[in-house]
């Protein structure tokens, strides 16, 4: 089986790049040999003899000479772009060979007469001379390194040079033939002297043709195969000419064939290295262009100097297509909008001017096509001039959309689209200034939903979100179009409302609170919210915008302490009573931890023999500095804060641990009151919790009575009837507070599992002067009879006070009259005495 000739090592020993040039060079020298051989073992006649062989002569030189020429005029005109030494050297020294070879062939035996007369002598001389130039040629690029050279001026000193070695040949063989030793005698044949001089030649061939094989090695920068060939087949045309006997032999016929062969083979590696790869390099530039123009997205355009397309490109899937068939040749002025051409022509000329130049994104409208585009233009020139502009066109629609949408995010807030607090600054800050210039005033409302943490702690955070959008929504309908409406974040809307003076901010505020009670429909719920509204103006509170906002929030703050739903103005003092509950917020934080917090209880008394009931826990704080704080105080601001659910179990806990004390001690019979927050009211594990307690201290549900306010219970009446049912199912008794200052019906109040309301102390403490409030306390004794339900007045401080309730069929008084609020000694002190009063006959 035949090996493939890439795998022997002769061949795999050279780089890959060169592996095809040698497998054709191996397959010529092949068939030359073979050839050669032919001749040596089946020897022919001569074959034309001297007037057949003398034209066959001339065309193989003719082909010769014709060859060498070309490989001068390759290598002469590719020099002056490789500027490679070897390819000059190449150049001169086949100039001279080509002469020498025209010399030859005219000189040859049956030639007319070239200056002296043809003979064998003469045409060897110069065929030497030729041959020797040629070895010498090629040694002289097998030992140089093929590299660029920068000195062109050298190329015609080297081409004088061959050509004064080429004339001084000529001029020996003319005028001095006798002094050249004998290479022919006729009848004998080839001297000594020729035979050796071919054995030099072919010595030197074989030479270069092992320095190019070593050069192989390695890529180079040309076809070193094709000049390897060349050598071996100048030292194999070499050989043939110290075999023949006769200038007419067929060795002599071989020589000059294989002659001509590594001649071409000589220009083939020129030719392919100076013409076909420069070519084939182009085509693959171009087929490289091709493809990343078609990875472009761009249009690409090729304007002359004249503004006329002269090429052009678009991407398949590019939405605005370019039919080139329709464009090349004309003007960008026929193409384009007169807006388009303007872009176009910006963008040029600061491209001539810099080099390359870019425009800002704009409109392009084409039919019922409206995108984005940006140009960038760079100038094409040949030395300074300028030959025209290279125009790519960019759809930056998709980026156009990304900017804006990125300006929304930084400018408007992501869920309820209303301005964010950045875009609401710059507005605001803009309507100060051109209320500072007009002497206007600006009015700035701090809008704070009351309990949105409880929708979001019962309807899920996807329900406070949507209540949040139809408050924005809600809100809106009542600007104009110079007011700025921004939510802050959480639950909390600023509105800032230029020129416009307090009544106008007030009027203002209460048409926002108003709306907002109105049913607000969100996420398949139906609710109605409130609001407190904190309003501070420029320029009377301050002409600073982080001021008024400031003091906007502690409006808004006191509004939230005065019981929400309600709509307060910042004013001088505040920021004191501010700093205040402040003050107060951060010392209640470790009140519990510190021991500062204590019960006092204030004794409730039944007006049916004057019995003491139970009492009403009351929470008290002694704080080292500030002293004592009233519950009226630092309730609201446990509230607002978060702090009364904390705060609220401590009462709860220590409330009903004083119970069980009391009824180890054989007080069994007393009730406790305790007051519950509206934010422990709102707890869903109330109930459980207040189980829990009971059970872990043993005592009877009856025993304890949990006080809500009016306000509390009236707030959520559904979730206030689900919670009072809780726990009253535990046996837990219910009292209504401060009932009379709220809002109650009679028909919410059936709904309501209460066992005893309690009447306001402002009720109570004008029962005696004045009517009204007389007949609210009997009605509101009747109402709760009608219903079942027992009644307590609050706040009895005078003996009138106390007849009038008796008359009026109150069942039971808590107040000064009877019993101040005591600390936990003295309320045992009175239970004791109590005992024994009632002992004691
Ligand atoms: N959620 C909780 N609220 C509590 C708790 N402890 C108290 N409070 C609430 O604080 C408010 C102020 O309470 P306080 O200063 O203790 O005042 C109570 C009594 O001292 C006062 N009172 C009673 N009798 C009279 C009287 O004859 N004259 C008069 N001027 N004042 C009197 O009334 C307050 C009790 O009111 P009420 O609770 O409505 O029965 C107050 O609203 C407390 O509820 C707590 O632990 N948790």
């Amino acid at each position: 089986m035949p090996i493939p000739l890439r795998h022997l090592w002769l061949f795999s020993s050279r780089h890959a790049s060169h592996r095809q040039g040698l497998r054709r060079s191996a397959l010529l020298l092949g068939t030359l040999c073979l050839a050669m051989l032919l001749f040596a073992v089946v020897p022919l006649p001569a074959l034309l003899g001297q007037a057949g062989y003398l034209p066959l002569h001339m065309l193989l030189e003719t082909l010769a000479i014709v060859v060498a020429a070309m490989v001068f005029a390759i290598s002469w005109a590719s020099y002056r772009r490789l500027r490679a030494d070897t390819l000059l050297s190449l150049a001169c020294g086949f100039a001279g060979v080509a002469i020498l070879d025209f010399s030859h062939m005219l000189s040859f035996q049956g030639m007319p007469d070239f200056i002296t007369p043809a003979d064998p002598e003469k045409a060897i001389s110069f065929w030497l001379a030729a041959r020797g130039m040629a070895a010498g040629t090629l040694l002289w690029v097998a030992l140089r390194p093929w590299k660029a050279s920068g000195r062109p001026f050298e190329r015609w000193a080297i081409l004088g040079l061959s050509l004064f070695a080429v004339a001084v040949v000529h001029i020996t063989v003319f005028g001095y033939q006798e002094l050249l030793p004998r290479t022919f005698i006729e009848g004998v044949g080839l001297t000594l002297f020729k035979v050796g001089c071919e054995y030099l030649l072919i010595a030197v061939h074989l030479l270069t043709a092992v320095c190019f094989w070593r050069s192989m090695r390695r890529p180079q920068p040309f076809n070193i195969a094709a000049l390897f060939c060349a050598s071996l087949l100048m030292a194999l045309g070499e050989l043939c000419f110290t075999l023949y006997a006769s200038v007419t032999d067929q060795f002599n016929l071989l020589g000059h064939l294989i002659k001509v062969i590594a001649y071409w083979q000589l220009y083939r590696g020129i030719f392919v290295e100076a013409v076909e790869q420069p070519y084939d390099q182009l085509a693959r530039s171009r087929a490289q262009l091709q493809a990343t123009f078609d990875a472009i997205p761009d249009m690409l355009f090729e304007l002359d100097e004249q503004e006329r397309v002269v090429n052009c490109h678009s991407s398949a899937d590019a939405r605005l297509q370019v039919d080139p068939a329709r464009v090349i040749g004309k003007s960008v002025a026929d193409l384009l909008s007169d807006d388009t051409l303007e872009h176009c022509r910006q963008t040029m000329a600061s491209a001539s001017a810099q080099g390359y130049a870019q425009s800002q994104p704009f409109l392009f409208e084409q039919g019922s096509l409206s995108i984005w585009l940006q140009l960038s233009v760079s100038a094409r020139r040949i030395g300074r001039h300028l030959t025209g502009h290279i125009l790519l066109v960019r759809d930056v629609s998709q980026l156009k959309q990304q900017e804006e949408r990125i300006l929304h995010l930084a400018h408007f807030d992501t869920l309820t689209g209303l301005p964010n607090r950045t875009l609401f600054r710059q507005r605001v800050t803009l309507s100060l200034g051109l209320a500072r210039r007009h002497q206007q005033s600006v009015a700035l409302l701090l809008i704070d939903l009351d309990h949105f943490k409880h929708i979001n702690d019962t309807l899920g955070h996807n329900a406070g979100d949507q209540l949040l959008c139809a408050v924005a929504e809600r809100l809106r309908p009542h600007l104009r179009s110079e007011d700025t409406l921004s939510r802050q974040g959480g639950d909390e809307f600023i509105i800032a409302l230029p020129d416009i003076d307090s009544d106008g901010a007030m009027h203002m505020a209460s048409r926002l609170l108003e709306s907002l009670t109105q049913p607000l429909h969100f996420d398949h719920h139906v609710t109605t919210t409130s609001a407190s509204i904190g309003i501070a103006l420029y320029p009377n509170d301050s002409d600073d915008l982080d001021c008024l906002i400031q003091h906007a929030d502690a409006a808004m703050y006191l509004a939230k302490q005065r019981g929400r739903n309600n709509v307060q103005f910042y004013t001088a003092d505040l920021q004191a009573r501010m700093s205040r509950l402040m003050e107060l917020e951060n010392a209640l934080r470790t009140a519990i931890d510190r021991h500062e917090l204590a019960l006092h209880y204030q004794p409730q008394w039944a007006l049916v023999g004057q019995r003491l009931t139970g009492f009403e826990v009351l929470l008290r704080w002694q704080h080292p500095v500030l002293g004592q704080v009233s519950p009226a105080e630092f309730i609201p601001v446990a509230e607002s804060s978060g702090q009364i659910g904390q705060i609220g179990e401590w009462v709860l806990q220590q409330g009903v641990a004083q119970l069980a004390r009391w009824r180890a001690q054989g007080f069994t019979s007393i009730t406790l009151a305790i007051n519950l927050s509206a934010a422990q009211f709102r707890r869903t594990d109330l109930a459980t919790q207040v189980a829990d307690l009971l059970l872990h201290h043993q005592v009877p549900p009856e025993r304890l009575e949990m006080e809500l306010t009016e306000g509390t219970a009236m707030e959520d009446p559904m979730q206030a009837r689900q919670q009072l049912t809780s726990l009253h199912r535990l046996g837990v008794r219910l009292a209504i507070d401060d009932f009379g200052t709220g809002f109650s019906s009679l028909a919410q109040l059936r709904h309501f599992p209460v066992d005893t309301l309690k009447i306001d102390r402002s009720f109570v403490q004008d029962i005696d002067v004045d009517q009204g409030s007389a007949d609210m306390v009997r009605s509101i004794i009747q109402m709760a009879h009608n219903l079942g339900i027992s009644t307590l007045a609050e706040g009895v401080e005078t003996a009138r006070q106390l007849s009038l309730l008796e008359r009026l069929e109150c069942e039971a008084i808590q107040g000064y009259l009877w019993g101040r609020p005591l600390t936990c000694a003295d309320a045992q002190k009175l239970l004791i005495n109590q005992s024994k009063a009632v002992l004691t006959p």
